[in-house]
């Protein structure tokens, strides 16, 4: 049996993609040129960088139309933004999102893991609030051997009595030093004569295995700054330093629409209608981006309904999967003209999904569009919604890192191509089945390789994008 090739895996869809690239159709929107057109407040500007926005005139309003004695070229369409910048402009949309619009909220430490931190973390006590012994064993005075006494000193207890030169206390890890104690002496390096007292086996030094009172920090050192992710050790910290409540960053509502009257939402496909992949697959993933995913609803392809939809959400984010092309029941771009929706990014130059597309839909809210096919969504999801998402919930970018590939890449001609790829030892290994409508590569993937333009040769460094469930600290929150 043949093995089969990374092109193999192209699929139809992106042999077609690259006919029409002959055929001028490179971005697949069809658009081209460098995207002049009316804001959805109706001013004549440039769209720098392919920040484009709809043109609503160029549809409706042919240059025959107009009055004047030569008529207008017809206006050009916004062309496809390269795939780095449209990260940029995600970005910057949430960036742009007034402070005002999500303030920080209080929030108990059981439910602030993945949240970020909206203030620094400030000790509310000496940490240890008390002098403490480091060990199980004998808290003495002065040097050995020392008289033992009757009763023991326990963690949780009240301050014990003083002890003075050549006397010695049991006592527990964890229990509050006696006044006057020179250093704890372990359980293991003590023995008792057989009249009773104390000798020490073992060479101590002043101060040996006490914790002293304000070691890690003092009440009101800074312990962690504003904007640090919540981990299950920040939690432990802020409970160890007196908080029950931390002020974060509430979570970006998000709202998933999931188009097509193909769908189906249980038991097999039958007469050429298919189960629903998103609907499953995004919530989880979204709120491992930060979102608090507050409904999954499913449209149908019904443009009422999804204009009811975007009119009525609450949530600061909406995403769609499909309805992204222009086909006869693809409803997004319509409903977002009938909106006066601010049309961000228009198209992506990256395959799969380069239909996918950012839209503000109010100051405070954004619509990202992501294509039907599955991978294509994925696409949308980590070069639209992640930076977008990752703005509003005030986390930091990840670090980009790159590792070498182990088997050459098959390229788009002008286009960049997220592949799915695992991680063997130092190298990226490409994984087959990574055609725009296939989850079968993604789902056994670590990270998406980012492939320039042209393809990428073996050993070529490429940038990769980690998927949620290979980043340790957000795998625990992501998926529970
Ligand atoms: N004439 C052109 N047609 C298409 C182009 C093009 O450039 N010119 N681009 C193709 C590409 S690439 C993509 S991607 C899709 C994007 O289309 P839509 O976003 O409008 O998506 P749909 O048409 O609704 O669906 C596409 C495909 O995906 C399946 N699908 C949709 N939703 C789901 C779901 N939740 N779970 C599983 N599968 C889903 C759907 O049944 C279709 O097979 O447009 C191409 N066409
Ligand atoms: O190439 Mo499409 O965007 O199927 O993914």
């Amino acid at each position: 049996m043949t093995a089969r090739s990374d092109l193999d895996d192209l699929g139809a869809e992106e042999a077609l993609a690259l006919v029409n690239e002959g055929n001028g159709n490179g971005s697949g929107t069809g658009r081209g040129g460098q995207g002049l057109g009316p804001t959805s407040a109706g001013s004549a500007v440039p769209a720098p960088g392919g920040e484009g926005v709809y043109d609503v005139d160029a549809d409706n309003d042919s240059p025959g139309t107009r009055p004047g004695p030569t008529p207008a070229p017809a206006p050009e369409r916004p062309r496809a933004t390269p795939w780095p910048q449209a990260r940029v402009i995600a970005e910057r949309a949430a960036r742009r999102v007034p402070r005002t619009a999500s303030p920080p909220v209080s929030v108990p430490l059981d439910g602030a893991l993945g949240l970020v931190l909206a203030a620094p973390l400030t000790a509310l006590t000496d940490l240890p609030s008390f002098d403490t012994s480091a060990m199980d064993g004998w808290a003495v005075a002065g040097p050995g051997p020392w008289d033992v006494r009757e009763a023991g000193v326990l963690a949780g207890h009240a301050q014990p009595e003083p002890l003075t030169d050549g006397d010695a206390v049991r006592i527990a890890t964890g229990a509050r030093i006696p006044y006057d104690t020179t250093a704890v002496l372990r359980g293991e390096h003590g023995r008792t004569d057989d009249k009773g007292r104390l000798h020490p086996i073992r060479e101590m030094s002043h101060g040996q295995d006490i914790r002293p009172r304000g070691q890690e920090c003092r009440s009101g050192d800074q312990l962690l700054p504003a904007g640090t992710f919540v981990t299950p050790a920040v939690l432990g910290l802020a409970a160890a330093a007196g908080y029950d409540t931390l002020a974060a960053i509430p979570r970006p509502r998000a709202e998933v629409l999931v188009l097509g009257d193909e769908l189906l939402t249980e038991g097999l496909p039958h007469d050429g209608l298919i189960r629903d992949a998103l609907g499953p697959m995004l919530p989880p993933w979204l709120r491992s981006l930060g979102a608090d995913v507050i409904a999954v609803r499913r449209l149908g392809d019904d443009a009422d309904a999804l204009y009811e939809a975007l009119k009525n959400s609450p949530a600061e984010i909406v995403v769609t999967t499909g309805g992204t092309a222009a086909g006869p029941v693809d409803h997004v771009h319509p409903t977002l003209r009938r909106l006066d929706a601010e049309l961000l990014v228009h198209g992506v130059q990256v395959r799969p999904g380069h239909p996918m597309l950012l839209a503000r839909l109010k100051e405070n809210q954004h619509l990202v569009g992501l294509p039907g096919n599955p991978l294509a969504a994925v696409s949308g999801l980590l070069t639209l919604a992640e930076p977008l998402l990752r703005t509003l919930a005030g986390r930091a970018a990840p670090e980009s890192y790159t590792l070498p590939l182990k088997d050459e890449v098959h390229g788009h001609p002008h286009d960049t191509r997220l592949v799915p790829v695992v991680v063997r030892g130092d190298r990226a290994v490409p994984l087959h089945y990574n055609g725009p409508a296939m989850l079968r590569g993604i789902a056994a993937a670590e990270a998406l390789a980012v492939v320039p333009p042209g393809g990428a040769r073996a050993g070529q460094e490429l940038e990769l994008l980690d998927l949620p469930w290979a980043a340790a600290t957000e795998a625990g929150e992501c998926f529970t």
